[in-house]
């Protein structure tokens, strides 16, 4: 027995070995790779690739559930959102989204088509960039409104259910001490174009965390179709400081750093090491701030555009569009754009986005009054600035620095029967203003009682920009705006809004006045001059472009911007107008082969030939293997 019993238990420990082994060589893997695995547990799996391959690999992609050592290991770190994920949660992930997307084609209030379309189209770009961007282009004024505003909001809020593959780096609070070396594992040696957000403030929709993401892939895609930046040079990041969205901190599924923001030192500490890490790979690409909250807006804005090449997009980028949309109003009401320092102008909201809009209005007009001291201080008097605590004058308590410039004085407004913290309605009322330019995010703003209160404008033409985004965050719409305001207005949205038919034949024109008519145009004029900086005279150079880009004609019936069908056109003529404004001010340091010297000796003409010339188009190159 005893013999029996030992000779089982001497083949039942042989045979474990022998299973093990035969499990051993059984998994040798289709690629070659050899996986081995014993009793005690798993050891791991031979590849013989890394970083943004074994990404793209279905075979051995595991997305966010690479732990943290293996995201070490296998240069990954920074090319996934910072949160591990168990493959329990990806598969629960993935179920939820797909009960979501079901039960809004259902419940109708989101169209389920557009997330459908971006679906689709995204799948598309992960697979072949060259025929995603001849879609894109080609159809640029059916699919912007899904890759950019207004669908891209939604795409930003449901993220976390629509990840798939990653896109971009995520350089997180957790990757502080890291960045220098982790921007290595972007497999690019050339980026032009970075859009970076933190995620603070996502068009109209606030904290969205790690899921702002989204709003940079949006805005670089425009980069490629609008601007011609070569796909393969540019660079979408997120800097996940954590969030203060209570639902996404709560969220088992949220792919960011469960945790509240990080401010103060510490914070511009981690944005400090982002700026330092991308600049010291890529000394010559272009940074653009994109929807950070406004607080931080202004001072990173403030910090770092003298030493280093970037802007932000809602500040600037948004001032320039508006200014345009402002001289557009001018030009359509058959005035010369020098009236404009006549204009009476009321801005709702007072954020990253008013308060660059109220700085460049101001200074054109000073600039258009003689750019003197006095043009200056007068100027400040052709605006009213509404925000959620009402009318803003000087009696304001703890009043925002940066809207203290615009802060009525008590004495003047009390003529006009206001007062501190006086209502919109009460404002329009009394003031009667030429303009009404909307950049509170507060949907339906602009309320019946308000556009009432606007037919007693004194102007020929009264114009209504509702330009914030995105569509459910519009102040108003072009129907309600020409219903009751009347059929002579100009209208202007963040968000795209159809034409409005006004009956016998005539159109109420509603132009898209959004800051993607710039954005591209300045980032392209700024690669191509060479310009180490995005100076204020690019910007303005770039805002008077867009501004005199419509004929008397198109102004006069209404259309103050481009159709968005005109991207292209509108960005060459406006890189064109930074390039040439960067030679003026002796900032031009050339590009590739052309050097500053060559530039300056180029007409006009030929700095658009040259524009044209370094746009890349969605054509497929011949591949030729070459073995590393
Ligand atoms: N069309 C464009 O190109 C463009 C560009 C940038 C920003 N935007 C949009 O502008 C909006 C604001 O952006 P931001 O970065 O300035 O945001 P923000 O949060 O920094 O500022 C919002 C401002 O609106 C004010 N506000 C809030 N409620 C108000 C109310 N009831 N009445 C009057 N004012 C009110 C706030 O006090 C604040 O001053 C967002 O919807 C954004 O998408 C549009
Ligand atoms: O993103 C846009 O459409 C415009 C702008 O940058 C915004 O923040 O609303
Ligand atoms: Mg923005």
């Amino acid at each position: 027995m005893g013999n029996f019993f030992h000779q089982m238990r001497v083949s039942s420990a042989l045979l474990k070995r022998l299973q093990s082994h035969q499990r051993a060589i059984a998994s040798v893997n289709v690629d070659g790779s050899r996986s081995f695995t014993t009793t005690e547990g798993h050891r791991p799996t031979i590849v013989h690739k890394r970083s943004i391959d074994i990404l793209h690999d279905p075979w051995f992609n595991k997305g966010t559930a690479f732990s943290m050592t293996e995201r070490d290991r296998l240069d990954l770190r920074g090319l996934l959102p910072p949160n591990v994920m168990s493959s329990e949660q990806q598969i629960e992930r993935f179920m939820a989204d797909l009960k979501r997307l079901q039960l809004s084609a259902r419940d109708g209030p989101s169209d389920p088509y557009s997330l459908a379309k971006w679906r689709i189209l995204n799948r598309l770009h992960d697979r072949n960039e060259t025929m995603y961007y001849k879609v894109l282009i080609d159809n640029i004024e059916e699919y912007a409104p899904i890759v950019y505003t207004p669908t891209v909001g939604l795409v930003c809020q449901k993220y976390s259910g629509l990840f798939r593959r990653p896109r971009g780096m995520y350089f997180s609070a957790e990757d502080r001490g890291e960045m220098m070396s982790m921007v290595y594992n972007w497999p690019a040696d050339q980026v032009d174009m970075i859009v970076v957000t933190d995620g603070s403030r996502i068009l109209g929709l606030g904290d969205l965390g790690v899921q702002g993401i989204g709003i940079a892939i949006g805005k670089l895609d425009l980069y490629v179709a609008a601007a011609g930046i070569n796909p393969q040079r540019v660079l979408p990041v997120m800097i996940d400081v954590g969030t203060n969205n209570e639902k996404l901190l709560e969220d088992p599924l949220y792919l960011g750093l469960q945790e509240h923001r990080l401010d103060g030192e510490e914070y511009i500490a981690v944005i400090d090491e982002f700026m330092e890490a991308v600049f010291t790979r890529w000394p010559h690409v272009i940074v653009q701030f994109e929807d950070f909250q406004s607080k931080w807006a202004f001072k990173l804005l403030q910090r770092y555009r003298n030493e280093y090449r970037m802007f932000n997009d809602d500040v600037q980028g948004t001032a320039g569009v508006a200014l345009a949309g402002l001289l557009g109003a001018v030009r359509a009401q058959g005035r010369p754009m020098i009236d404009f320092p006549k204009m009476k102008i009321v801005v709702a909201g007072a954020g990253s986005a008013g308060i660059g809009v109220l700085n460049a209005a101001r200074k054109t007009m000073a600039r258009m009054l003689g750019d003197t001291d006095i043009a200056f201080e007068s100027a400040r008097s052709q605006f009213w600035v509404v925000d959620a605590n009402g009318l803003i004058t000087e009696a304001r308590e703890n009043i925002d620095p940066d809207a203290r410039p615009f802060a009525r004085k008590v004495k003047e407004i009390e003529r006009q029967g206001l007062t501190e913290g006086a209502k919109l309605v009460e404002v329009v009322r009394q003031v009667k203003p030429d303009v009404l330019l909307g950049l509170s995010a507060v949907g339906g703003l602009f309320s019946k009682e308000v556009l009432e209160a606007l037919k007693g404008s004194t102007s020929t033409r009264p114009a209504i920009f509702a330009m914030s985004n995105p569509t459910k965050n519009a102040e108003c719409t072009p129907e309600e705006a020409f219903s009751i305001v009347g059929d002579n207005i100009i209208f202007g949205s963040g968000s795209p809004f159809n034409n409005v038919d006004l009956g016998n034949g005539h159109v109420g024109h509603s132009n898209q006045a959004n800051n993607m008519f710039l954005f591209p145009g300045i980032g392209l004029g700024t690669l191509l001059s060479g310009s180490k900086v995005v100076s204020d005279g690019m910007l303005q150079a770039a805002a008077e472009c867009l501004a005199a880009y419509m004929t008397e004609e198109e102004v006069l019936q209404g259309i103050i911007y481009p159709s968005i069908s005109r991207i292209r056109d509108i960005t060459k003529e406006v890189a064109a107008a930074v390039i040439k404004e960067a030679i003026e001010e002796d900032l031009a340091e050339g590009y590739r082969e052309i050097d500053a010297r060559e530039l300056q000796k180029l007409t006009e003409d030929e700095i658009r030939t040259y524009v044209m010339n370094n746009m890349w188009s969605p054509e497929y190159p011949t591949l030729v293997y070459k073995k590393e």
